[in-house]
């Protein structure tokens, strides 16, 4: 999987180096690469913004340097099996089933807008060329899409094969498959008091059954109460 990734502040893309995504990128199954927008501007200030058009506060992201880098580092010919994401509050939500489909691709441009946003020329030229993803991590607003692209990255990347030591651990995270989309139960390990806290009797039972049904109780139970939007009527009467 090749990773590259467009920013005005392509530094924060450094940490990439580090811990599980680094292991990745030395076993070759991550390759990543971090661009200035800015090495396509042609001005003395290599200006990437300009004033929105019918008013407003704040700049806009010009998009000649935006489309100057496009065809560059992806080129100029359409290609859907390249994928385009641009992290935007007003984009799609980011889900685990994205993180899935997206772990199987073998690249992903990301797209990271600062300013008020980038020209939406750029979008509507990307959506004409590739397969574009503009998706928000949730209901806020943050400075630019670099912070959201690495939390997609990480969400992606870690369900790679081969990437994670044990992929046992994946089947049984919150929002995955093998959790019918439910949150993760309550996780435990040593000592078995601590601090006048016990772990749940049931889990220091040896009796497989009865620790898979409290799990999954507690599944339900978490879900229903944090994220009632998950549960929908199918899964609420199979449990
Ligand atoms: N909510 C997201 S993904 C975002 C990107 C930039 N600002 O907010």
């Amino acid at each position: 999987m090749r990773l590259d990734y467009l920013s005005i502040f392509p530094g924060y893309f450094d940490v990439l180096g580090i811990s599980l995504l680094g292991k990745a990128a030395v076993n070759g199954l991550v390759d990543v690469y971090a661009h200035d927008l800015r090495d396509w501007t042609h001005d003395r200030h290599r200006t990437v913004d300009d004033t929105p058009c019918g008013g407003g506060a704040g700049m806009v992201m010009k998009p000649d340097p935006w489309g100057e880098a496009f065809d560059e580092i992806i080129g100029t010919e359409p290609d859907p099996s390249v994928h385009v994401v641009f992290p935007s509050p007003s984009g799609e939500p980011f889900t685990q089933s994205v993180a899935h489909d997206l772990s199987s691709v073998e690249r992903i441009v990301f797209c990271c807008g600062r300013y008020e946003g980038i020209d939406h020329r750029v979008i509507d030229y990307a959506r004409s060329m590739w397969t574009v993803h503009e998706v928000s991590l949730g209901d806020y607003v943050l400075n630019g899409g670099e912070v959201a692209a690495l939390a997609i990255t990480e969400a992606v990347v870690r369900l790679v094969p081969g990437f994670m030591g044990n992929p046992q651990s994946l089947a049984e995270e919150s929002f995955s498959a093998g959790q019918d989309g439910l949150l993760e139960y309550p996780l435990f390990t040593r000592p078995v008091s601590w601090r006048g806290l016990d772990v749940p009797e049931v889990l220091m039972s040896g009796h497989h059954g009865r620790i898979a049904k409290w799990r999954r109780d507690e599944s339900i139970r978490l879900t229903r109460e944090r994220r009632p939007d998950l549960t929908d009527s199918d899964v609420s009467a199979r449990h």
